[in-house]
């Protein structure tokens, strides 16, 4: 199981003050070094936490590192055109609305039409691996096989809310495992985010076909408690506990 760490959240605290510290590379640098096997950050359209410079900045650290850096980002042309001159190894396309809190539900790939295919075949042609964050759907999950692209990541957030209510969490839980065997069927690296934690991943972990987390705001969470690199230890601890052996 790969565990990408998204930083995206200490450049919110960056960001609160406009100071330069703490710095985003700095804690990639971290999340590696305590055995993290990659890194995610998310390009807003309105750059509230990273920055261009940030994306410019973690490229050249993973690319010398030799590590992964999935840069997640909006399906428009300004944000296809930064992943081409950058070079991320992995991009993962995710819905985005200027409002929201948070990312709010899955990429609708089935309706995505023509420019969301051009968009894919453009990062695909420059050797980037495509990634699309969608809903644990069906319907999503053929339309994205369609488009060519190597992974999907399911969107556990909806897990992660119902992860108090029983009978919710079993719904959402076996929504994600059907989800997972689908693209696992087609051919597809399935990954899985949001709003992971320490608490909910371990039963997450037991879909056998999941390869690949994604979880940021947590960690960051609680590296406020046991240091960034206790905080990746400890999730990479929860996995361990939960991954069938
Ligand atoms: C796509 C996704 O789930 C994460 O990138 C998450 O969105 C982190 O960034 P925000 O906290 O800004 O939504
Ligand atoms: N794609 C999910 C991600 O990168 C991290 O989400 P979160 O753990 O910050 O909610």
């Amino acid at each position: 199981m790969r565990l990408h760490i998204n930083v995206d959240h200490v450049a919110t605290l960056r960001n609160a003050r406009h100071t330069p510290y703490p710095d985003p590379i700095e804690a990639a640098r971290i999340c590696i070094q305590a055995g993290a096997h990659g890194i995610t950050a998310h390009l807003r359209e309105d750059r509230r936490h990273i920055v261009d410079d940030d994306v410019r900045r973690l490229g050249e650290l993973l690319r010398d590192a030799d590590e992964v850096f999935n840069l997640e980002m909006a399906a428009t042309a300004e944000m296809v055109a930064i992943a081409q001159k950058t070079s991320p190894d992995v991009v993962t396309l995710v819905p985005e609305r200027r409002e929201e809190r948070t990312t709010e539900g899955g990429l609708d790939v089935r309706g995505g039409g023509d420019v969301l295919g051009e968009y894919v075949r453009a990062l695909l042609d420059v050797g980037i691996k495509v990634s699309l964050f969608i809903a644990a759907d069906e319907a999503q999950i053929e339309a994205s096989h369609r488009l060519g692209v190597q992974q999907i990541e399911l969107h556990t957030g909806e897990y992660a809310h119902a992860f108090h209510d029983p009978a919710a969490r079993a719904r959402e839980l076996d929504r994600l495992a059907k989800g997972a065997a689908l693209g696992h069927r087609l051919g597809l690296e399935v990954a899985a985010g949001h709003g992971l934690t320490r608490d909910n991943v371990v039963e997450l972990v037991r879909i056998r076909e999941l390869v690949e987390l994604n979880i940021g705001h947590a960690v960051i969470a609680d590296a406020v408690f046991l240091s960034l690199g206790g905080a990746v230890r400890a999730m990479a601890e929860a996995i361990d506990r939960g991954r069938p052996h």
